[in-house]
């Protein structure tokens, strides 16, 4: 069965998305777009909300958010307790969020990357397995917080 991916944002990174909708679309991904639809300015917690919650209702396998710097979709989807959303600017982040810290979320710096480091990130982000062991019990600990 085929992963299940959101993609979402804001305006900043609206062009990146759809690069990358496209690319995870051809690699055989269902993607389901959060917004918004063109690059004229929105606030990133009306379309980052709805994407939190179908990764917490499990109608979704994984997210990805890109805007401009990161840093405001990564807050926002954070707040939701099963979301683990991580900020990443190069591959090896990437890497690390899914092996170590189990994210499901990928948060993209539009601004501050190129779009072939944004799907870069997103090939790995999809194709690494957490590791567990230590990390699992320190995941675990994140939520009893
Ligand atoms: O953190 C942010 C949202 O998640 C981004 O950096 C925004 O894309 C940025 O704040 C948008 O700034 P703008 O001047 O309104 O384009």
């Amino acid at each position: 069965m085929a992963l299940k991916i959101a993609i979402g944002g804001d305006h900043a990174g609206y062009s990146y998305k759809g690069i990358i909708k496209g690319e995870l679309q051809e690699l055989g991904y269902l993607v389901q777009d959060f917004g918004p639809d063109s690059e004229a300015s929105v606030d990133y917690p009306d379309h980052v909300h709805p994407l939190a919650k179908a990764v917490v209702s499990k109608e979704v396998d994984f997210g990805i958010l890109v805007c401009g710097s990161g840093n405001g979709v990564a807050i926002t989807a954070n707040k939701y307790q099963e979301v683990r959303a991580a900020l990443c600017w190069q591959s090896e982040l990437a890497k690390l969020a899914r092996e170590h810290n189990n994210a499901n979320v990928l948060c993209i710096p539009a601004r501050f990357v190129t779009v072939d480091e944004a799907k870069e990130m997103v090939r790995v982000f999809l194709t690494t397995a957490f590791e567990g062991g230590r990390h699992q019990t320190r995941v675990d600990k994140i939520t009893t917080c």
